[in-house]
């Protein structure tokens, strides 16, 4: 476990060494009662118990108690602040982490799991750091401590102490491996139900619509069955181990005072050893019990930290230099080849260039690779082999989150935080100004609809920007770009979802966005890209066609076809 707190926290877990330390000071401040409780006895025996020998002991206790309680209120107060500190740096750093993963991390993980990682794991490791830790490291020196002395009281009756434990022990530790295999049955289904969860929150128009209201709950209800029955079988997993642990050791109490008693009688021991040996045999049988109270809970928990050192055990995104430093932004892919997964190849030696401020329009048919090569643009994912490369650098060499400072991407999916219209602008550019996001807004065509709202820019959006209509959140995300004004745009032009009026403005915001930038356009209608300086026809993640608007329809192949089937389409429907 210490080791899995120090890969974990790395330099920061010696901040854990002190409150630790002084927590187990306070647990050998207990044994003090135990002391006393020696005192009191050994004085009954040799019928010397007087009032004021009671007082005595009072008085040594008294400050006893209060020195016990200052170090224990200064110890816990310490892990919980170092815990939770170490938690929250945790967060960030694993947020960060995740965010330089490549996308295939998310592909195989689902958003329960995930879910599960930044909240559940994370907690149950600050339980780990706060107490757990701490709680096995006291029983672990006090039990030692106990046991040496009774070695010095009498060795046989140590070695005998010593065989109990070593009894014990095995039984308690099968029941932690039993936990740990219910538990990641446990943190499998919790997955399920948070996927489940998300699922019927986001999807609840659609079931609705479908009336599959019933039917989708019927699987988050399943869900929570399978969690409730997986809950029961990590709690009571243990149990039959525990009461056997403390059988063995209820058991060895009597046993162990028979020994002693005999031991006494032998006269290898006295009088006052043997009074030790049983005070001592008390405490330890207490120690021992809570331990396997607790062990089941600690192995529970013990799991968080191998799952979270899983997380980051997966690579990041490597590159080499901080900065693009670009010395232009033409973009060229070299003989570029990708898969999602292995064996199944999505862009097969794909080779185009698209020169700075120029318009290279992606068509082709659904599945044959379009947002794939905006993805690989934007290094969400590096290639298999092959290169991209932007002003000559190959992007496989630039820090990820430097290569999308240059980068704007206007998707059809639109997601807007939970925040006011403002702070969704701004995200573009968080150094903007007052002035600087009303002008974007103005240029993406919604400052005028933001004016009429009751807030104006202080509108909260609500989740995802459900608020607001799919052609609004489309412009409030136009604007962000203008605002973000990156030299190379990434653009999933809009389908027919719109209607012509939020069509007519969002193009026009479009173009005005797009002006002297090297643009990458996910075509869905071929008369939006007529002016693209070139056009690239995709199929099976292979160019087909290539070449301005002009050469391909001279070439009469798919193109042509294309064009040619939009025209008719476009007379029948006139
Ligand atoms: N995250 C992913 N994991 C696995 N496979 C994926 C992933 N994203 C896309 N694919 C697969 O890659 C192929 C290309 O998908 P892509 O989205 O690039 O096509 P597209 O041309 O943009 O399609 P559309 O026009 O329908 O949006 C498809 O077969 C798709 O199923």
């Amino acid at each position: 476990m210490l080791g899995d707190i120090k890969k974990l926290l790395g330099e920061e877990s010696k901040k854990l060494k002190k409150p630790i330390l002084l927590l187990t000071v306070d647990t050998f401040f207990n044994m003090f009662f135990y002391s006393m409780l020696y005192f009191v006895l050994l004085d009954l025996i040799k019928e010397e118990l007087s009032f004021s020998k009671i007082k005595t002991y009072s008085m040594i206790m008294i400050p006893a108690l209060v020195g016990r309680m200052l170090i224990n209120s200064k110890g816990y107060t310490e892990i919980q602040a170092e815990g939770a500190r170490a938690i929250e740096s945790m967060r960030i750093s694993l947020g960060d982490h995740i965010r330089n993963i490549n996308l295939g991390f998310f592909n195989k993980n689902s958003i329960g799991n995930l879910s599960n990682i930044m909240t559940n794991d994370l907690q149950d490791f600050e339980m780990v750091i706060t107490h757990s830790t701490g709680d096995l490291i006291k029983t672990v020196f006090l039990t030692i401590y106990l046991l040496i002395i009774t070695f010095f009281i009498d060795y046989k009756l140590g070695l005998i102490q010593l065989m109990v434990i070593c009894v014990a022990m095995p039984v308690i530790y099968i029941g932690g491996q039993r936990v740990t295999t219910i538990g990641k049955q446990k943190k499998e289904v919790m997955n399920e139900v948070i996927s489940r969860l998300v699922e019927y929150l986001n999807g609840i128009q659609v079931f609705k619509a479908y009336n599959l209201v019933g039917e989708k709950f019927e699987r988050l209800e399943k869900a929570f069955r399978d969690f409730k029955k997986e809950s029961i079988r990590t709690e009571v997993a243990i149990v039959p181990f525990v009461l056997i642990f403390q059988i063995i050791v209820d058991i060895s109490f009597p046993l162990l005072l028979i020994i002693a008693t005999m031991r006494f009688g032998e006269g290898s021991i006295d009088k006052r050893e043997f009074l030790t040996f049983i005070i001592i045999n008390l405490a330890l049988t207490n120690i021992l019990r809570a331990f396997a109270a607790q062990y089941g809970v600690f192995r529970y928990l013990k799991l968080a930290s191998k799952k979270l050192i899983q997380t980051y055990n997966h690579p990041e995104m490597t590159y080499t230099y901080e900065e693009g430093n670009f010395q232009n932004y033409d973009i060229e892919f070299e003989n570029v080849n990708f898969e999602y997964e292995e064996g199944e190849n999505i862009i097969n030696n794909l080779s185009f260039q698209s020169k700075e401020g120029t318009m290279t329009a992606l068509i082709g048919p659904s599945g044959s690779g379009k947002t794939t090569i905006t993805s690989l643009i934007a290094r969400f994912w590096d290639v298999k082999d092959g290169t991209i490369k932007i002003g000559g650098k190959d992007i496989k060499d630039i820090k990820p989150d430097s290569l999308l400072k240059h980068v704007s991407m206007v998707f059809q999916d639109v997601y807007l935080l939970n925040d006011t219209i403002y702070n969704n602008i701004k995200l573009g550019n968080q150094r903007a100004t007052k002035e600087d996001v009303v002008r974007a807004a103005k240029i993406a065509n919604c400052h005028e609809f933001i004016e009429k709202l009751e807030n104006k820019y202080d509108t909260i959006v609500g989740e995802g920007g459900s608020t607001l209509s799919g052609g609004e959140k489309q412009r409030i995300s136009i604007a962000r770009a203008i605002l973000k004004d990156a030299p190379i745009i990434l653009l999933d032009e809009a389908t027919a979802s719109l209607d012509t009026d939020n069509e007519i403005e969002i193009r026009k915001s479009i173009k005005k966005l797009t002006a002297d930038k090297t643009v990458i356009v996910i075509a869905h209608r071929l008369n939006t890209i007529k002016d693209a300086d070139q056009i690239i026809v995709l199929n099976e993640g292979t160019i087909e066609e290539q070449g301005s608007h002009e050469e391909l329809m001279e070439n009469k192949k798919r193109y042509w076809n294309m064009y040619n089937e939009m025209e008719k389409a476009k007379k029948w429907s006139i």
